[in-house]
């Protein structure tokens, strides 16, 4: 056995992923991102096993008409034993299903989880808004959170952060770690269908999506609420609040997040506080003055599009922040954080202009 990852760079060794929920949504979107990664076209990584639950047997053709390379490869079962073929396995599976396949593969796999079972510290968080038993806490693959990268770096298992929290804890984490806004937070955020994944709805029927936008997990009762609070609460010694209220609206990808908290600084104070938090990241763009993120600029990319504003009449902080939920909010961050954990580097494979319009 050799040390991975390190040594596998070192060795020119060929790196083996998996991606298991290749049918997907999540799946999908990291074999797309895969498919131009520098590493997988230099042979370095290599993409092997697909695997699902009843899509196996079936050609990844008939779930993504987009992944043309792919698109005569048979999905396979997703068992630990094929999955334990691998290097790194991405996880792209319904809620649930990743501690029993994290415990059958070895501790040298790299696992990226795109579930939420990893993601809180709090069992009793995860009890109340998931009502099954907490499975356990990785690191959380948001490397732009203040020390995300020293815990990313090498890592073995990886949470991925859920599409609402990514959009809504950039938007708020520069506001709430310096200070400038009193931690009592409103959050409204329009996402697109495919963030519900693939699975047959009724609720989802285009019929329903088409020429309409409705609220859903009003009044604090969607699962987002304690991983938002959770990210935000880790910057500051006050006690953080929440109020989130997520929209469905008839868009495939994106999700537009307004935030709004208590503050008493000028707008030019509050861009100076972003400028300086992410003015060095890679994927976190503050929009120059007088533009406001929409989700046609990101969509397909892995950038997080965020504008600062104070209303000087509210006394109020407003951050938009716009996001494509399947790849920011998914598998870019997914692909980011295997960079990061991989000693790759970070940008590879990912790129920060959207598709507009
Ligand atoms: N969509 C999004 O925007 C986001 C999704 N996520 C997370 O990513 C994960 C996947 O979501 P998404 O891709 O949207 O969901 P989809 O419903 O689109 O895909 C689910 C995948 O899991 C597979 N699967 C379902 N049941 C089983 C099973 N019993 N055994 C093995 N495989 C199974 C499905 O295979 P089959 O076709 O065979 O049923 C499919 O490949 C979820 O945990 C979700 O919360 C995270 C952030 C955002
Ligand atoms: C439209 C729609 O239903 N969106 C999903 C987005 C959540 C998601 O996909 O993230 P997780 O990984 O945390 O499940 C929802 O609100 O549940």
């Amino acid at each position: 056995m050799y040390e991975f990852p390190h040594e596998c760079i070192i060795k020119r060794m060929t790196l083996r992923i998996a991606v298991a929920g290749a049918s997907g949504y999540a799946g999908g979107e990291v074999l797309r991102l895969l498919l131009s990664h520098p590493g997988v076209v230099d042979g370095s990584l290599e993409i092997g096993a697909l695997t699902a639950g009843g899509s196996a047997g079936t050609r990844l053709g008939q779930h993504h008409p987009n992944l043309l390379p792919l698109a005569d490869r048979v999905i396979e079962e997703s068992s630990p034993e094929i999955l334990a073929q691998h290097d790194v396995v991405f996880l792209g599976l319904p809620h649930g299903y990743s501690a029993a396949i994290a415990e059958a593969l070895p501790d040298s796999t790299l696992i990226i989880d795109c579930g939420a079972d990893f993601r809180l510290t709090n069992a009793a968080d995860w009890e109340k808004f998931y009502g099954s038993p907490h499975a356990g806490t990785w690191p959380y693959g948001m490397p732009e959170l203040p020390g995300a990268r020293q815990t990313l770096t090498g890592a073995r298992r990886i949470a991925v952060p859920g599409c609402y929290p990514t959009a809504t804890s950039l938007a708020m984490a520069p506001a709430v770690a310096a200070g400038i806004v009193e931690p009592q937070i409103t959050i409204v955020a329009v996402t697109g269908a495919s963030g519900a994944g693939k699975t047959l709805r009724t609720d989802l029927l285009a019929s329903e999506v088409m020429g309409s936008a409705r609220a859903y997990g009003v009044g604090g009762a969607h699962r987002h609420n304690p991983e938002i609070t959770q990210n935000l609460q880790a910057l500051t010694d006050e006690a953080v609040t929440v109020s989130f209220t997520p929209v469905l609206a008839p868009m495939a990808r994106g999700i537009l997040a307004t935030c709004v908290a208590p503050t008493s600084v000028t707008e030019a104070q509050a861009r100076e506080v972003y400028e300086a938090a992410y003015g060095d990241e890679p994927f976190v763009h503050l929009l120059p003055v007088g533009q406001i993120p929409q989700t046609s600029a990101v969509v397909g990319s892995n950038a997080v599009h965020l504008s600062v504003h104070v209303d000087e009449t509210a006394k109020k902080l407003v951050v938009v922040s716009a996001i494509d939920n399947l790849t920011k909010g998914t598998a870019g961050g997914a692909v980011q954080s295997m960079n990061i954990a991989l000693g790759l580097p970070e940008t590879a494979g990912l790129t920060t202009i959207g598709v507009a319009p």
